[in-house]
């Protein structure tokens, strides 16, 4: 299968400091593969670049056989790169079904006059995405919580609403940015067979950022380790956590938090 996501020769420095440095990274259609390293290493930069919250100072970002290196954040969005962050992101004071909706209306088709004037197509546009909505939550087992306010959701049930939510938008690609960080083994044993019912469920690759090792040895085939912005070891799980580089970055960094 191709690769539907390619990063070659990927630089980004904040003022004198090198967050990422010649990274390359090729995402196969319908792969998960996750991307480790110590604190700092430059996990969310490489995130933030694909989804055009950065720009690299250098190389290339390809979508889709679409050169996106310098696309805007909600084009890249809209184009099938969607996201979830480290601190879940949801819209807290509104209900569970509103924050789907609202991704729901970001792909649909009718304009700020239409809904002025409510015209037969608002309506059939409405009706389509509070159906959807409706199917979406029970999906994802949230259908009992559709007028809860998102804030009010256990954590589990938040982070499985964001997914939801970067879902609804329809991509090819999810970025899941720490989605075990802060949970307990019950919730991060829930949270990996929720990942793979959705790779099972949904045409797309995942490229998944995380500390908890059983969620990235359970889910992903390959495994990216960098560190200092540089991948220092690619492979399966059990190549990777026996690589002396690899175990080198974690006890260094153990070392320096001692
Ligand atoms: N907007 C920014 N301005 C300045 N420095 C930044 C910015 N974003 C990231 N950095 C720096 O770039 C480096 C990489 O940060 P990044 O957040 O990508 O690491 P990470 O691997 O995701 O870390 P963690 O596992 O702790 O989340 C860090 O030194 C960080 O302080």
């Amino acid at each position: 299968m191709g690769a539907i996501l390619r990063l070659e020769q990927i630089n980004k420095a904040f003022g004198g400091l090198t967050a990422v440095a010649n990274f390359g990274l090729e995402l196969s259609e319908r792969e998960i593969r996750g991307i480790i390293g110590p604190n700092g290493a430059g996990k969310t930069t490489i995130f933030n670049l694909i989804s055009g919250v950065y720009h690299p100072d250098s190389g290339r970002i390809y979508f889709a056989g679409t050169d996106i290196t310098a696309h805007a954040a909600d084009a890249i969005a809209r184009a099938g790169i969607a996201r979830t962050f480290q601190n879940i992101r949801l819209f807290a004071q509104m209900s569970v079904m509103d924050n789907i909706r609202m991704a729901f209306h970001s792909r649909t088709g009718y304009h700020f006059w239409d809904s002025l004037i409510h015209s037969g197509r608002f309506r059939r546009a409405e009706e389509r995405i509070r159906r959807e909505s409706l199917e979406y939550l029970d999906r994802f087992g949230l259908a009992d919580r559709g007028r809860e306010l998102a804030r009010n959701l256990s954590y589990g049930e938040q982070r499985r609403l964001e997914i939801a939510r970067a879902l609804a938008t329809n991509p090819r690609v999810l970025l899941l940015d720490e989605p075990a960080a802060g949970m307990n083994p019950k919730e991060v044993e829930d949270l990996i067979q929720f990942i793979r019912n959705v790779h099972r469920d949904f045409p797309l690759a995942i490229l998944l950022i995380e500390h908890q090792m059983p969620v990235v040895m359970e889910l992903c085939g390959l495994i990216q380790v960098i560190d200092f912005g540089q991948t220092i070891a690619e492979g399966d799980p059990a190549t990777v956590t026996n690589h002396p580089l690899v175990i080198r970055a974690y006890l260094g960094e153990e070392e320096a938090t001692a």
